[in-house]
């Protein structure tokens, strides 16, 4: 009998995180600031205040979490760079310690048969280039190939697989159009610059890289499906509106050369005609894609600003603690759009969890969290419905291998299939963690 649920060999089954999520002293040994140093010491921009000045406590408790990934039997491993730790001032001046955090990190993950994969950047410029314009200075595509260049000459070949941006929209729409996260600007005509910038960023780290590296690198996107709350005309033209602005923005330019003609009817007088040359900087070969998936969105016309769209709950559905529709069948439509859009490139789940309140440790050192178990199970599931349907799916990454700082939500939001005890910074494998562990042993048969 053929296993039910046979993930290809070579299939990476890892844990993701982010540098300012977990690591903590970010101004220890050399490190400059980044603008979630700022934002988060802003008072009232984030839960309770909270802060990543202590987080999970990994850039001292490091080598314990690396023994913890290998008791978990991951063979990857998704982390970000702090930019700021490594260039204190974004450019220029090199800070070996902190340079030298990641390559310790590097080495020892490879000494536990991990295979890391590293985001360039997971949202925390360095303070020193927002205060020069930060991405909306176009000289920040300049900024983050040398940054990629150092990254590249330190760690390439030990490091194979490289990702440039996470999340591009998220960095958009939350620092520039909406102001949640940290720039924490809230500007229609400033969120295309920023975006566009990003992408010219991400092709010029993408040429820095290619002159240096020997490996692999991609764009690491989240896609949420829409799907039309009705057949009305009005709510279709929605949907539409919604899925161009969240998951084709970003996409298209970087594989196809080009933007989706709605982002113009989104933003009016906000969208510059930009320059035909920066298309051909922006779409770079890619050796792979991330996608992350959480949730789907049922769409309709509303007259919300500025996509004029807006979500229907849907009552019969689980909703995590982040309002998120559990919706595994999403992940399988998101990857077959995106072969189909795109084309065959390889591609990872680079992102996918859930948020539940999950209990306090139990006697004896137990976290029940069984609606985490039952949403990757049925997202893994989904996983493996789309490599049989024909997607060239290489990895699963979960979000995350830890509890950690959930941006401007705080530490109110628990995410990790290992519980942290914020107070004494104490790790407990939950159920999820154990379970998880199980899967990847078993190489997904156990799902
Ligand atoms: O919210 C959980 C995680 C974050 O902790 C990661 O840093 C980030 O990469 C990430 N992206 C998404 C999906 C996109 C999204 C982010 C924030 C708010 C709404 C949607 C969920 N998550």
């Amino acid at each position: 009998m053929t296993d039910a649920f046979a993930f290809p060999d070579g299939f990476l089954w890892g844990a993701a995180t982010a540098a300012h999520q977990i690591e903590g002293s970010p101004l220890a040994d050399g490190a400059g600031p980044s603008i979630w140093t700022r934002f988060a010491h802003t008072p009232g921009l984030t839960h309770n205040g909270d802060t990543g000045d202590v987080a999970c406590d990994h850039y001292r408790r490091w080598k314990d979490d690396v023994r913890l990934m290998r008791e978990l039997g991951l063979t990857a491993y998704r982390f970000s760079v702090s930019w700021s730790r490594v260039l204190p001032e974004g450019t220029g001046r090199v800070n070996p310690a902190g340079l030298d955090f990641y390559s310790r990190l590097v080495d020892a993950l490879l000494e536990a048969g991990i295979e890391p994969l590293l985001t360039l950047y997971h949202w925390d410029l360095p303070a020193a280039l927002d205060d020069r314009g930060g991405w909306l200075n176009r000289d920040c595509a300049g900024w983050f190939a040398e940054y990629a260049t150092v990254m590249a000459k330190a760690l390439d070949g030990r490091v194979r697989k490289w990702v440039t941006l996470n999340e591009p929209w998220v960095i958009t729409d939350g620092g520039y159009l909406h102001g949640a996260l940290a720039p924490g600007h809230r500007n229609k005509y400033e969120a295309p610059i920023a975006s566009h910038n990003l992408m010219r960023a991400h092709g010029a780290a993408v040429q820095a890289y290619r002159a240096v590296g020997r490996h692999e690198i991609g764009l690491v996107v989240n896609i949420e499906p829409k799907y039309p709350a009705s057949d009305a005309p009005e709510d279709q033209t929605a949907t539409r509106r919604a899925h161009a602005y969240m998951n084709e923005q970003y996409l298209h330019p970087a594989l196809l050369g080009h933007y989706p003609p709605e982002l113009r009817e989104i933003f009016g007088d906000a969208w510059p005609d930009w320059p035909a040359e920066d298309f051909a900087l922006i779409r770079q070969p890619l050796d792979f894609l991330g996608i992350n998936y959480y949730t789907r969105n049922v769409t309709r016309a509303d007259g919300s600003w500025p996509l004029k769209a807006g979500a229907v709950k849907q009552p019969s559905a689980t909703y995590t603690e982040t309002g998120w529709e559990v919706f595994p069948q999403g992940l399988t439509d998101t990857l077959l759009w995106v072969r189909r859009t795109y084309g065959d490139i390889p591609l990872y789940v680079t992102e996918n969890g859930a948020a539940f309140f999950d209990p306090p440790v139990a006697e004896g050192g137990r976290v029940r969290d069984p609606l985490r178990i039952d949403y990757l199970r049925r997202h893994l599931r989904a996983v493996h419905e789309a490599i049989r349907a024909g997607c060239d799916i290489r990895g699963y990454m979960v979000w995350s291998l830890l509890d950690n700082l959930e941006w401007s939500l705080g530490y109110s939001k628990r995410f990790g299939i290992v519980h942290v005890n914020y107070a004494t910074q104490q790790r407990t494998v939950k159920d999820s963690g154990r379970w998880y562990a199980n899967v990847v042993r078993s190489h997904g048969r156990a799902l």
